[in-house]
């Protein structure tokens, strides 16, 4: 596994940095970028925990890093902050730039296995398995690490979680989608990676993972905003989380949160808390 990268930006940034890196991936078959805060801590090369963020529709490494504004609080607790593209892209696939919410910048976070997708569309395990290792090869990370996402990236960061038991400390999510076999963007998604065998997407589902989980404790914790247009339109359905977590007896917290939409605005209004959450879980 080639573990190289190339440094494409570098900002000093509540005294650490903020950076940009490509790679070229072995798994996703192309070069694939993504962002790395590093905190003071970790520019004096003490080892640190990791928290790896996952992005939404239409999203790439950089939205996170513009308009969450989470430098300060990674800098004060002392964890890196890693947020991957969405997908991968300039594949030449037919079709791959032809909607926002399938193809380039809408990964979904699964390992495709329709003929068209599978040779590219690895991001389950480019998230999960070789972008961390990429991570441990190229900075100083203590073992420990937590997964947080929003919308996508926050199914993303559910099933992650669920998928790997032990893995990561603690997970959390701005408005996931939390039952994308049963919404819009996921049925597109899921029948166009996957194909139209459901078992498939069950594995997928953090609502059908949930009900057969068993690992360590997930300290799953997921903010809603009330005003979210996508909540009206069904693609989000947290209630079915919270469900399916109160049947399998696994903890959640599902913050509600009166007058927030689905932006960056919500996501840089309570970032702070959800940073603090994966900071207790990823305490040496
Ligand atoms: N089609 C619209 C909507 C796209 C959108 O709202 N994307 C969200 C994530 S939605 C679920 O995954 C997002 O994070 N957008 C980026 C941002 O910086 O706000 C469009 O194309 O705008």
């Amino acid at each position: 596994m080639a573990l190289d990268i190339k440094e494409l930006s570098s900002n000093k940034s509540f005294g650490g940095y903020q950076k940009v890196f490509s790679h070229e991936s072995a798994v996703t078959k192309c070069e694939m970028k993504f962002a790395v805060y590093l905190p003071p801590k970790a520019v004096d090369n003490s080892p640190c925990p990791v928290i790896y963020w996952l992005s939404g529709l239409t999203c790439n490494e950089l939205n996170f890093i513009q308009k969450a504004g989470a430098q300060k609080i990674s800098s004060e607790l002392g964890v890196i902050i890693v947020c991957p593209d969405t997908s991968p892209r300039g594949c030449n696939i037919p079709g791959e730039d032809d909607g926002w919410d399938f193809g380039s910048g809408a990964g979904f976070y699964v390992d495709a296995t329709e003929e068209l997708w599978k040779n590219n569309y690895q991001m389950f395990s480019y998230v999960t398995a070789e972008l961390p290792e990429v991570i441990k090869k190229n900075f100083p990370t203590n073992g420990k690490q937590s997964i947080m996402g929003h919308s996508m990236g926050g199914h993303g960061a559910l099933i992650c979680a669920l998928r790997t038991p032990g893995f990561y400390s603690s997970v959390s999510a701005f408005a996931p989608i939390c039952a994308p076999t049963e919404c819009p963007w996921g049925l597109k998604a899921f029948n166009g990676y996957l194909g139209p065998d459901k078992t498939k997407w069950d594995e997928y589902d953090a609502c059908k993972l949930v009900a057969k989980y068993s690992g360590p404790p997930l300290g799953i914790y997921v903010s809603q905003g009330e005003s979210d247009q996508f909540l009206k339109d069904g693609q989000l359905q947290p209630e079915k989380l919270v469900d399916a977590c109160t049947k399998a007896c696994v903890p959640i917290i599902l913050n509600r949160d009166q007058g927030y939409d689905h932006s960056y605005f919500y996501i840089a209004s309570f970032v702070d808390d959800h940073i603090k959450h994966h900071a207790k879980f990823l305490k040496d």
